[in-house]
């Protein structure tokens, strides 16, 4: 039923020690909540150190939240490990950002595949060989290649490589952190069309974790903005990109370009900015609206309480108390 949420995430809470066994700690996710529906891409962006990676940890079970649910077709996964958490590791995969360092260099890519399919008994042990064939060819390597190791490929051949590794368990969702930012521009185009080919034949839904937002606008159907490891603006991708409420959601999209260089034009990538080392230093104060210090609108309101996201239009929330 396409109307009930794959994933349902609530109240998340991720702290880590700010050093190796020191008592202060960082808070890197802080309330965060949101559904994903099959087949839906929502896009995180935010500035560096805002959370996206550890929301794709906790998401994939890497990490375990210290507070909150995650929901993975009604069942909560939050608390799982070990074999229980098992058969929900085919649903949910990951696609790293370096796919280099996630793929064993001493292992064929067949040999990646071939582990892949029978950890989760994906297919038949006398359909493995067959399978590889088909997953590199689905992601538009050589089935050829498959005795070759991982050095022998290019970055964006790695990254397919990566992405056929995700593939080989059949999920429903894949966690993608920042799948092109490690490539050539060139080549990230091409690794974005493989995606956008991906979901529509397989039907996969994607949180879609990236700096870019060219990249985010062309590819998601709802973004959410974090800011120090809370959502400030979730909805549409129309929503955010063309009626942005938040103030810090509105200076992020003040300057996206259009995504000409998807479609072959000349290559061009908008990145979120970060916060300076004072500007972070300054919006890291516990009460009120985090971001308040670096806000052009603020007000004395924004100091007396966090604001909640609230509902602006049909699926549309901002958390500000000015606008
Ligand atoms: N394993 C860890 N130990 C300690 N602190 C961590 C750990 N992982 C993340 N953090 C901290 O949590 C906060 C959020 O980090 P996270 O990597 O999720 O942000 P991000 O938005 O993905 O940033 P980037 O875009 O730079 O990857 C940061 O302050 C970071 O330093």
């Amino acid at each position: 039923m396409p109307d009930v949420p794959l994933l349902e995430v609530r109240d998340l809470v991720k702290q880590f020690s700010a050093r190796p066994g020191g008592r202060r700690t960082v808070t890197a996710v802080d309330g965060v909540a949101f559904d994903l529906r099959p087949g839906e891409t929502l896009g995180l962006v935010g500035e560096s150190g805002s959370g996206k990676s550890t929301i794709g940890k906790l998401v994939t079970r890497l990490l375990r939240p210290d507070r909150g649910e995650i929901r993975l077709a009604g069942r909560d996964i939050s608390t799982l490990s070990g074999r229980a958490m098992r058969p929900f590791r085919r649903d949910v995969q990951l696609v790293f950002q370096d796919p280099y360092s996630s793929l064993n260099p001493r292992h064929t890519v067949g040999d990646i595949l071939g582990t892949a399919l029978r950890v989760h008994d994906t297919v038949p042990r006398s359909q493995v060989a067959h399978r590889i064939r088909e997953l590199l060819g689905q992601v538009g390597l050589d089935p050829a290649h498959a005795g070759r190791y991982p050095h022998e490929f290019s970055g964006g051949q790695r990254q397919r490589i990566g992405i056929a590794r995700a593939l080989a368990v059949g999920p429903r969702l894949i966690v993608a952190d920042e799948p092109v930012s490690a490539l050539d521009v060139s080549i990230q185009a091409q690794v974005m069309n493989l995606l956008e080919d991906l979901r529509a034949e397989l039907g996969l839904a994607f949180l879609f974790i990236s700096h870019d937002l060219a990249v985010v606008r062309h590819f998601c159907d709802r973004v959410a903005v974090l800011y120090m490891g809370r959502i400030v603006e979730i909805g549409a991708r129309e929503q955010i990109y063309a009626d942005p409420r938040h103030p810090y959601t509105q200076t992020l999209m003040a300057a996206v370009p259009d995504i000409a260089w998807l479609r072959g034009g000349s290559p061009r990538r908008i990145r979120v900015p970060s916060a300076s080392p004072v500007a972070a230093e300054a919006g890291a104060q516990r009460s009120g609206c985090r971001f308040r210090a670096r806000c052009p609108v603020a007000a004395p309101v924004c100091a007396s309480s966090e604001p909640a996201l609230t509902l602006r239009a049909g699926g549309h929330r901002a958390a500000c108390h000015i606008r």
